[in-house]
């Protein structure tokens, strides 16, 4: 069956996409057809039993992973048809990855966390000093430049996570758990941070959640089960 709908401006479209793991000589399918759409600026949580495939959706969707049937699509971009290389091109340009345990360098201070993506760019050095500049204004973490991870908060640690994210201005912000790790006031800040980041820079927001709190700052809730999608109103 082909339902493909054009994909608008840098909404990500899935279409009838399936995903199966090999696990020696038996395969496991977590979705046999699968089809959504997310519009570009929406911040949309993805919720649902643990084992529902909420951690795969987002690794296809960040081109980290490839489907096994039908197609993904981001903007006109074909991702789930492109070459490795055109991928990789792809997600630096495109996609900011935010994880719930923060994935930071620990000998690396947070500013040279934030900056570590832009040494793959073409960026001169002042120009990555000064974006990083940017960010760490934009994030509120300017006076914690110069600390190393081990030496900020669980907040500060995920602020300088979505910090990184952003550093080669993704339109696409796609986050695992992002407040799984943390107390409920860092847990606040964080999602006011990509309230913000929705609604002021017109960021796209996908983040899987088990957090009820979490769920209520998106704009769409998506629960995921048994391989399909339910929509719930965002509260
Ligand atoms: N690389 C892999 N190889 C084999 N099976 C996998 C792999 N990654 C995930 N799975 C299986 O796929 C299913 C979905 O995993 P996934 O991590 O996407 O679920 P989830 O909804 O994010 O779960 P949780 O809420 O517990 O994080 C699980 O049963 C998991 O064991």
């Amino acid at each position: 069956m082909d339902n493909s709908t054009a994909a608008p401006d840098d909404g990500i479209v899935i279409n009838n996409v399936r995903k199966d793991y090999r696990i020696g000589k038996n395969a496991v399918t977590i979705f046999s057809d699968l089809t959504m759409t997310i519009g570009a600026g929406d911040f949309v949580a993805i919720v649902g039993p643990s084992g529902s495939g909420k951690s795969t959706l987002l690794n296809l969707i960040g081109g980290i992973d490839r489907p096994d049937g039908g197609d993904i699509n981001f903007g006109h971009a074909r991702i789930s048809r492109m070459s490795e290389s055109a991928l990789t091109k792809w997600r630096g340009a495109n996609v900011g990855f935010v994880f719930q345990f923060y994935n930071l360098m620990p000998m690396l201070t947070a500013e040279q966390n934030i900056e570590l993506p832009l040494l793959l760019t073409s960026l001169t050095a002042r120009q990555r000093r000064e974006r990083v500049e940017t960010i760490l204004s934009l994030v509120g973490l300017t006076d914690r430049r110069k600390h190393l991870p081990s030496e900020l908060s669980g907040g500060q640690q995920q602020r300088v996570g979505i910090a990184r994210a952003l550093a080669s201005d993704p339109k696409l912000l796609l986050c695992d758990e992002p407040t799984g790790d943390l107390d409920r006031s860092s847990a606040e800040e964080v999602l006011a941070m990509l309230r913000i980041l929705n609604a002021e820079l017109g960021k796209t927001i996908v983040m899987v959640t088990h957090d009820d709190m979490a769920a209520r700052s998106a704009k769409r809730v998506l629960r995921l089960d048994k391989g399909q999608f339910v929509e719930r109103e965002a509260a």
